[in-house]
């Protein structure tokens, strides 16, 4: 346990009871869990297979994963449990289907699928933004564990008495296609516990001991499993910090950070106050910003770091201006420092900032990484595969079903499928099974029939494979035998254009961990789990990502973008008077930086075919000036800048060819 603080240790030694660690940015919380994990399992308190430790996203685990095999040697953390809330929730319910009513190859509808059938369900020609609000009542009555019945009694506009009725037949499909959303990953858990007194102690017999990081971003539903599985001795340690609650907008409760306090009235409270990541300058920049939000207890960090250089406002035309810089920028240190790409990050607000960014580092020949972006998971011929695994898993599931027997194309029309949903419904079937049945089939037109036929028999096949193939050999066989590699081929202009669509089929087969056998199940289920900002492996690029796919992570340099009122904080958080959780973000932007930080704002932007002026982030009001360096959007300047930082640039390179 060497190279821990006295508060670190404290926490780690204290193993017998509930344990909250609340402290800043950068204090080595999520250090402080690894270090646990390590010491429950040295001191034999507990078997690494009866540990669990809950991380925000699933790149979170897997970095995690990455610390505690280089912190334990051998086998001995062998059977740890290390993943997100969501996929605890998985783990359970594939123990425990049964009782939650579902069959074994459950399926898990993307948030793509929920909104479909939400939109079904809705009056034909509803509105987006209702189907949207619709949307998120449901989702919100589930966080809140509320069933169909409670959500109508508590239900008090007209919107809400909508959702609670299109929440009842939406629960009601999802039963018929062996389906579960995300929400009930944790809601069903939760109801199965709370209600079974037996079932609890089972679980706490499988789980001796609980870590949760960022706890502060746990909603109501994620804490009361929390409380199921840690029982009233309360085995646990959870870490967080009230300033970097940015999840509000998703059924995040910070106040569940107090909770835990009257809920474990021995719950032990260990605060940490050394920043060990930032520099100097930007740890004071970090703590002059939020000192703005209302706060019961300030917590006030300190770093033995050096200042460090004054942090940059760059004052720039437009995006693209803003992206040039920065990419320039880039270069020009990595170059400098000799810096690899993988020390750099740039952070947005919204995703839609992005594509200046990515065209400016293109162009430059700045390798990047962008992550948050679904883009991967949103790409046709990954989505495609998805389904047939679904399928394979789950006969029941009809929105994979109308995936599939369209990937490829087969000469099933709209119109047939139309028809087969109306003959299915009818017959009280899924569609899958209902295309297995002779009658049905007669009632199509015979080429579709066929179609169909041969499609069942496809999957069929393809079934049996599932159960002796590896992962990767299934994910192969799929896009070969399905004719989706086939028809990808033909869509494509030239080789290169398939071999990179290829690619992705085939990054696919990589993403999945387990072996032979795994089943189509276990593999569409762990994909769905993947949500954004999660492929760990950037290798050494630049990363893009958003300030929320940013927790809980750190880089030598770190650039932020948009700081304009409208953009950060975001417009509708204005109008709401959200600004907290937005100074919170910008908190959470800073803090990444261990070195060197850049703010940028642009004073234009082209929106919808007009120009608009815009105008300064408030949060720079809130940085102390002494920090702080302005760089204006003086072109001549600039042009002057630039010149003088590619002789610099020059100057380094010939000192290194010089050794
Ligand atoms: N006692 C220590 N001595 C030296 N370095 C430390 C110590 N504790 C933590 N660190 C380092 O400080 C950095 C921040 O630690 P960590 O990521 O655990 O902080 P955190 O509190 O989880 O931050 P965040 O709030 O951003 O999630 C890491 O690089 C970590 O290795
Ligand atoms: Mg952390």
């Amino acid at each position: 346990m060497h190279g821990l603080n006295p508060q670190q240790r404290a926490a780690v030694e204290h193993c017998d009871g509930p344990l909250l660690v609340l402290a800043g940015a950068g204090s080595g919380k999520t250090r402080v869990i690894v270090e646990k994990i390590a010491h429950l399992i040295a001191s034999n308190r507990m078997p690494a297979k009866r540990i669990a430790a809950i991380t925000f996203t699933n790149k979170a685990a897997k970095e995690m994963r990455e610390r505690v095999a280089k912190r334990i040697r051998g086998d001995a953390a062998e059977g740890l449990t290390i993943c997100t809330f969501h996929a605890l929730g998985l783990k359970f319910l594939q123990i425990e289907h049964a009782s939650a009513g579902l069959r074994r190859g459950f399926s898990i509808f993307d948030s793509d699928d929920s909104t479909a059938q939400i939109k079904d369900l809705l009056p034909t020609g509803s509105k987006p933004d209702v189907i949207d609000a619709v949307r998120n009542l449901i989702s919100r009555a589930k966080n809140a564990c509320l069933s169909p019945e409670q959500a109508m009694r508590e239900a008090r506009s007209p919107r809400e008495v909508e959702a609670a009725t299109v929440y009842d037949l939406y629960q009601q499909r999802l039963a018929s296609f062996n389906a579960v959303d995300f929400d009930d990953l944790i809601r069903l858990p939760v109801q199965l516990l709370e209600a079974d007194e037996d079932r609890c102690l089972a679980w706490r017999e499988r789980i001796g001991y609980l870590l949760v990081d960022e706890c502060q971003d746990t909603n109501d539903a994620q804490y009361r499993l929390l409380k199921c599985l840690a029982g009233p001795r309360g085995l646990f340690t959870c870490v967080g910090d009230d300033d970097q609650s940015i999840y509000a907008w998703r059924g995040a409760n910070p106040d569940n950070l107090l909770q835990l306090g009257t809920d474990y009235p021995t719950l032990r409270i260990v605060k940490l106050e050394q920043n060990y990541r930032c520099s100097n300058r930007v740890l004071r920049a970090a703590n002059t910003l939020i000192a703005n939000n209302p706060h019961e207890h300030l917590k006030t960090l300190w770093s033995d770091q050096p200042d460090g250089e004054r942090i940059r406002i760059w004052e720039c035309r437009e995006a693209g201006h803003e992206a040039e810089k920065i990419a320039a920028e880039i270069q020009f240190i990595a170059a400098s420092k000799t810096a690899p790409w993988s020390d750099f990050c740039i952070l947005f607000r919204g995703n839609f900032q992005s594509r200046a960014l990515e065209k400016a580092l293109q162009l430059q020949r700045v390798p990047y990484h962008l992550s948050g972006g679904t883009a991967f998971l949103d790409r046709g011929e990954v989505k495609d595969v998805l389904a047939w695994l679904r399928l394979l898993a789950n006969p029941d599931d009809d929105a994979a079903f109308l995936r599939a027997v369209q990937a490829p194309k087969r000469e099933v029309g709209a119109g047939t499928l139309a028809k087969l949903a109306e003959l299915s419904a009818h017959a009280h079937m899924p569609m899958a099974r209902a295309i297995e049945n002779v009658g049905a089939l007669k009632q199509l037109p015979p080429r579709a029939a066929n179609a169909l036929d041969a499609f069942s028999n496809l999957v069929r096949g393809l079934r049996a494979k599932a159960q002796v193939a590896t992962p990767a050999e299934l994910v192969r066989e799929v896009a070969e035998r399905s004719g989706l590699l086939a028809s990808v081929r033909a869509q494509c202009k030239d080789e290169a254009s398939f071999q990179r669509r290829k690619a992705n089929i085939d990054e696919l087969a990589d993403w999945f961990e387990g072996g032979r056998g795994a089943g189509p199940g276990e593999l569409a289920a762990q994909l769905a789990l993947l949500s954004h900002a999660d492929k760990g492996d950037a290798g050494n690029q630049v990363r893009l990502m958003s300030l929320h796919g940013a927790k809980g992570l750190e880089f030598r340099f770190v650039f932020i973008v948009g700081l304009e009122d409208g953009t950060l904080p975001h417009e509708a958080s204005i109008d709401e008077g959200r600004l907290d959780e937005e100074r919170r973000l910008l908190y959470v932007g800073i803090t990444r930086a261990k070195e060197r930080l850049w703010l940028s704002h642009s004073k234009m932007a082209q929106r919808w075919g007009e120009v608009l002026r815009l105008k300064p982030s408030r949060f720079l009001d809130e940085l102390p000036g002494a920090e702080i360096q302005r760089d204006g959007a003086d072109p001549v300047a600039d042009a002057e800048n630039k010149k003088a930082r590619a002789d610099a640039g020059f100057a380094a390179i010939r000192a290194l060819l010089e050794g």
